[in-house]
């Protein structure tokens, strides 16, 4: 694409240069091949326009910057490089999320729980899925990586113009609170936007619940109905941030809830050992649900999804099925289970309200005492340490507090922080992750429940800036294998 067509995309820039033949768009200047587009970011740790110089020297050419730079190459002025570069993107892979149908989630627990049964109905409903998310982003049963949950812009518009040329119709994301501030998903064209909830975290970057609020709340006002595409906001009618996303979003209103009146609702909730059953009340009348899953939560996102894909005019009799049979997605309470007669339940709860829930559930079933081991990830919101260390000690009989990834910070200083909101309560400190696994569930006995909590699905832990092989499953596997040793 010439780089007077794609700067169409941009109205009120006037091209008068050059115009060259555009073969990429990079925002990172070690990317840039000749032809390439540079994308001139300004971020938390670099400023991309101090880079803009090489990239006209290894042959970029074109520079979106936010400033006029003394270079040979066109320089094109925008005020905002991470909107430009997100409305760009979007227009060089040929608008890619206005040819399928997208689903957005956002909101602090239950976006990767929720965007995952909602891949699942679409499969099972016919349609070619994509994913992406927290664990990985999915093109039908193609695996990619990912580092963010919500990628940046140019990743994500490249994975969605590979969705449209491998026949995905229809594809689900969660949408984080960072990505949203920033403008990663500002190209992409949402037919249903999904809130979980809001509850405390990431106040490291967004410093207070209202502005945490309101990032989240950008997926709902920006989301208009257009005469040729209804858009629908799905909405947790229990959550008080909801009401404030009902009125401001012009988008077609649907609501699910447990105690207020909703679209789709739940009542008659059962919680059983192995799972969670209740009757669905919808558009369509009562129905039985029955789910693997367990806890309150579960039937939260599982409502979620169906409003979600009910309006994404999947048949309700495929949706009920469909969530019927979701086993679980991995890291999220999900059980090791090498023939002991305890439970060990690993599950990824790193928020307070999370991990309250989480520790809830197990209590529904638990018959003896509850290990939760425990820990705070370093370079994340330092005030809610000592909020979950409190729930720990609330909900649990036996906490034990340990590193989670303590990345840049002090594991020691992160456990005093969260030692903070316990004071004169009942708790084992092991700052060694793999020890504290190891001490609950060789102290667990016949009937009792180990929780870990906060690395779900991870295979890493990050302890400064070394990321090392560690996964939560595995370690606690091996220690249960340990006990017929000893
Ligand atoms: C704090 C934060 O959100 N940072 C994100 C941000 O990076 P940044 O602002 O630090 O970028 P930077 O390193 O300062 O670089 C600025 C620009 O200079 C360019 N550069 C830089 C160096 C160089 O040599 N050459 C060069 O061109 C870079 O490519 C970039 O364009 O933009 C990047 C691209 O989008 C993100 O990958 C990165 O996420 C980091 C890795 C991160 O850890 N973010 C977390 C906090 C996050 O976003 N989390 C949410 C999930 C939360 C949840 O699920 O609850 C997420 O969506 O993952
Ligand atoms: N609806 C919910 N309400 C509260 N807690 C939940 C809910 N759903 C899941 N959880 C808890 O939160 C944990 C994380 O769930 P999940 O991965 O689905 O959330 P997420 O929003 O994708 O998180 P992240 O922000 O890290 O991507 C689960 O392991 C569980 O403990
Ligand atoms: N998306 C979350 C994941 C936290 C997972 C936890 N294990 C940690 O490292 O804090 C974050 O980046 O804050
Ligand atoms: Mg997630």
């Amino acid at each position: 694409m010439n780089l007077h067509t794609l700067l169409k995309a941009l109205p009120l820039v006037k091209p008068d240069l050059e115009n060259p033949e555009i073969t990429a768009i990079v925002n990172d200047h070690r990317k840039v091949e000749p032809g390439s587009m540079f994308i001139c970011i300004k971020g938390h740790h670099a400023d991309g326009h101090d880079f803009a110089k090489e990239a006209a020297d290894m042959g970029a050419a074109a520079i979106i910057s936010e400033r006029a730079l003394p270079l040979s190459v066109p320089v094109i002025v925008v005020n905002d490089t991470k909107h430009a570069m997100a409305v760009l993107a979007d227009a060089f892979y040929g608008h890619p999320t206005g040819k399928l149908r997208l689903v957005g989630i956002t909101g602090t627990n239950g976006k990767t729980t929720t965007s995952f049964m909602i891949e699942e109905i679409f499969r099972e409903a016919g349609f070619k899925a994509g994913l992406i998310g927290t664990i990985s982003m999915k093109i039908g049963n193609r695996i990619i990586e990912t580092k963010n949950t919500t990628p940046d812009t140019i990743v994500l518009q490249e994975t969605f113009a590979e969705m449209v040329s491998e026949g995905v119709d229809a594809a689900v994301m969660e949408v984080s609170s960072h990505a949203l501030v920033q403008g990663r998903v500002d190209g992409c064209d949402f037919d249903v936007a999904v809130f979980t909830n809001l509850s405390q975290d990431h106040l490291d970057y967004h410093k207070t619940m209202e502005e945490y609020k309101k990032a989240k709340g950008l997926l709902f006002t920006r989301l208009g109905n257009t005469y040729t595409k209804p858009k629908f906001a799905v909405i947790n009618a229990d959550d008080p941030a909801g009401k404030q996303y009902i009125a401001d979003t012009s988008a077609h209103v649907v609501t699910y809830g447990i105690d207020y009146r909703a679209d789709f609702m739940a009542e008659n909730i059962v919680m059983e050992r192995n799972g969670t059953s209740f009757t669905l009340i919808s558009p369509e009348g009562k129905n039985k649900v029955s789910l693997k899953l367990m806890g309150k939560f579960s039937v939260y996102n599982t409502l979620a999804a169906i409003a979600a894909a009910y309006v994404s005019n999947v048949p309700l009799e495929t949706i009920i099925r469909t969530v019927e049979s979701v086993q679980g997605v991995p890291g999220r309470f999900e059980g090791v289970d090498e023939g002991q007669d305890f439970s060990v339940i690993v599950d990824y709860a790193h928020t307070p309200d999370s991990l309250e829930n989480v520790l809830k559930t197990i209590r529904e079933f638990a018959g003896k005492r509850i290990f939760a081991v425990v820990g705070c990830g370093g370079d994340r919101d330092r005030t809610k340490r000592p909020l979950m260390a409190e729930a720990a000690c609330k909900y649990a009989t036996d906490p034990i507090f340990t590193s989670d990834n303590p990345r840049t910070e002090d594991p020691i200083a992160i456990l005093k922080d969260m030692e903070k909101g316990v004071e004169g309560k009942q708790y084992q400190v092991i700052p060694d992750r793999k020890e504290a696994i190891t001490a609950a569930i060789h102290a667990a006995r016949e009937g009792d429940v180990v929780l870990i909590a906060g690395k779900g699905h991870e295979t890493y832990q990050i302890i400064g800036d070394k990321v090392f092989d560690f996964d939560d499953r595995l370690v606690a596997s091996n220690a249960i294998k340990e006990l017929r040793t000893c």
